[in-house]
């Protein structure tokens, strides 16, 4: 029997480098598969449809919805984010693990839904830095750095419900963490999975 992919969800407030740090866990040979996400936000210069996000409109976001076609879903200032359901589960099904960069909301459905999933939650050194992170990305109208923030003091009082909290002090140390945590995670599959082979071989 195929054994299933580990499902990873990395979560933490807007700005507190989720990208940086995956687009760079990425680059190394970790053998994960990115769930590109569905959004209804406008593109930011340089983003790709396909790539960054898939860029719908509200309609055809509520029809994925209405439809189940979605893992997990949530309205995060103002805007609709989510997990397309099929590609996660069938790249699970496929032995591969899946990485998912998602917010808190949508995090604690998908702990409902995939309880044995891996839950990473990135801290800032300080919200003064998460403050100047965001303001320096320059993405975001001063209006929706407010709400981000906002939003950001009630993410990080949820940090508990996370198996682990990693600090983005510096983008190669933070990564470097959540590179040994995948990798743990690994090691104690196999040998549970050892564990339970050998009682199946007892009965
Ligand atoms: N360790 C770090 N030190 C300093 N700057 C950082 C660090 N990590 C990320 N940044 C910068 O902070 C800004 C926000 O990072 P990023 O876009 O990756 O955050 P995010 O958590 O993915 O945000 P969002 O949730 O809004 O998509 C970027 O300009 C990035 O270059
Ligand atoms: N619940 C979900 N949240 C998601 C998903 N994809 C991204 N996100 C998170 O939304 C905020 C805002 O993202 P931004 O690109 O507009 O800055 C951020 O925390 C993302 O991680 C998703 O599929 N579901």
């Amino acid at each position: 029997m195929k054994e299933k992919g580990i499902l990873f969800i990395l979560s933490g407030p807007s700005g507190v480098g989720k990208g940086t740090v995956r687009k760079s866990l990425f680059e190394k040979d970790t053998n994960l598969k990115y769930s590109i996400s569905m959004t209804t936000r406008k593109m930011r210069e340089g983003e790709k449809d396909g790539i960054d996000y898939f860029f719908r409109t509200h309609e055809e976001f509520e029809k994925m919805i209405d439809e189940n076609k979605l893992l997990e879903h949530a309205n995060f200032v103002g805007n609709y984010y989510g997990t397309p359901r099929e590609y996660v589960e069938r790249t699970l099904e496929d032995g591969y693990d899946v990485f998912l960069e998602i917010e808190v909301q949508g995090a604690m459905q998908v702990k409902e839904n995939f309880p044995a999933g891996v839950f990473i939650f990135l801290i800032p050194p300080s919200l003064e830095e998460l403050k100047n992170r965001i303001m320096l990305r320059g993405t975001e109208t001063s209006d929706l750095i407010r709400d981000r923030l906002n939003e950001a003091k009630k993410e990080i009082e949820m940090m508990d419900a996370y198996d682990y909290i990693v600090v983005n002090d510096d983008v190669d140390h933070a990564v470097t963490k959540v590179e040994a945590i995948v990798k743990s995670e690994h090691c104690k599959r196999e040998r549970i999975a050892k564990q339970f082979k050998k009682l199946l071989e007892v009965d």
